[in-house]
């Protein structure tokens, strides 16, 4: 499944979110671990009350896994467990923990921090830890507030952990600009690979992957769909007669008033040199007859020009429904057939030929 996924969407924010869920996941299974280990070596030395709170924190961290297996919802996922984190903490940090080393923990939390949530949301976050270590550090006195902590220890608390932070929104603030690089030089990669350069239409691998699509839909759902195979008439002659760049914007121009003419849901590709191919969903032979006609006749009635001198241009194509044929390769053949027909037939046409178009194709252009 992995190797399906295109770079942008390997960096795509749902697939951040999963990687974010998993060591979400990941960092409870470990903080159940450690309060465990922690509580029992707390328990055995003699320190009951600590061990029994310790185990008593892992009760919600255990819920809040078992609400995210069930509901998957990551909002709450992540704030339950940085809510349970900082109740920790503050428990840690007003006790002492162990031999006063509870403050320790407090240097787990800012990578965490600035990688759950935003650089601003993590800072907000950090300040009030620091504000919560202050107090305590400030005001021994206050209830619920057992430990005692030297004014070494203190500013060295700080300095470190004020340190470290910095350190970690550097980082982080990094790895998000490197990243959004990333993204956009990876979304331009994919767009040029699907993208022909000279008409900004889809290139033919692109509609190729397209026609796939939408065979598999053919053949799940039964949804029609239909292709023209369109070629411009006596191309060479516009190159010949009026230079290769008059040709090209010719080739332009005929992508903008293709873009006038589809649907949204529709898909125009350059199938290469002057040959075009479009792909109309949900659409029959008679309705894709009736678009390669109006096509037709809205560049017949454009008039292409180039430094000041008007190019006759007409296309010729052969239009054919997925619904007679069993294979993309069929359909594609048909089409050519087709398309073949019409160039035969004159040119400026739409093949096949029914009764409706043979009346409006009966009078020259
Ligand atoms: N300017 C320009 N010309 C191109 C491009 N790609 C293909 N062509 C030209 O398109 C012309 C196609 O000529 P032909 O295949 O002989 O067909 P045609 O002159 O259109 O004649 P019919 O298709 O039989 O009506 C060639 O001269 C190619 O050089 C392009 O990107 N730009």
């Amino acid at each position: 499944m992995h190797d399906d996924l295109t770079l942008s969407q390997a960096l795509s924010t749902e697939h951040e979110e999963q990687q974010v869920s998993r060591l979400l996941t990941g960092a409870s299974v470990m903080a159940l671990l450690f309060l465990f280990g922690i509580g029992a070596k707390a328990w055995h030395s003699g320190n009951t009350t600590h061990g029994a709170i310790l185990w008593l924190f892992s009760v919600p961290i255990f819920l809040n896994m078992i609400w995210f297996a069930r509901t998957g919802n990551r909002d709450t996922q992540k704030a339950g467990l940085l809510t349970f984190a900082a109740m920790l903490l503050s428990y840690l940090i007003a006790t002492g923990g162990e031999s006063s080393t509870g403050p320790l923990w407090f240097y787990a939390l800012p990578p965490l921090l600035f990688f759950l949530t935003s650089l601003k949301a993590g800072t907000a976050i950090l300040l009030f830890c620091y504000l919560a270590a202050l107090i305590v550090f400030q005001f021994p006195d206050l209830p619920g507030i057992t430990a005692t902590y030297n004014n070494d220890f203190k500013i060295r608390f700080f300095a470190t952990l004020t340190f470290e932070s910095i350190f970690c929104f550097v980082l982080e603030a990094t790895r998000q600009s490197a990243r959004n690089k990333l993204v956009t030089f990876a979304q331009a990669h994919e767009h040029a690979a699907r993208t022909d350069e000279l008409t900004g239409l889809a290139n033919r691998r692109e509609m190729l992957n397209r026609l796939n699509t939408e065979f598999s839909r053919y053949q799940r759902a039964g949804h029609h769909f239909s292709i023209v195979l369109i070629d411009l008439d006596f191309f060479k002659q516009v190159n010949d007669n009026h230079g290769h760049d008059a040709g090209d914007k010719v080739l332009q121009r005929f992508a903008e008033v293709t873009h006038g003419v589809i649907r949204q849901t529709d898909v125009a590709a350059r199938w290469g040199g002057e040959e075009f191919m479009l792909l109309l969903p949900d659409t029959t032979l008679l309705q894709a007859l009736a678009l390669a006609e109006r096509l037709r006749s809205e560049i017949a009635s454009t008039a292409f020009t180039h430094n000041g001198t008007t190019m006759p241009v007409t296309l010729s194509a052969g239009v054919c429904s997925i619904s007679n044929a069993t294979s993309i390769n069929e359909l594609l053949k048909q089409a050519d057939v087709q398309l073949y027909s019409a160039k035969e037939g004159g040119r400026n046409r739409i093949s096949p030929r029914v009764r409706s178009q043979e009346k409006v194709q009966a009078s020259p252009t």
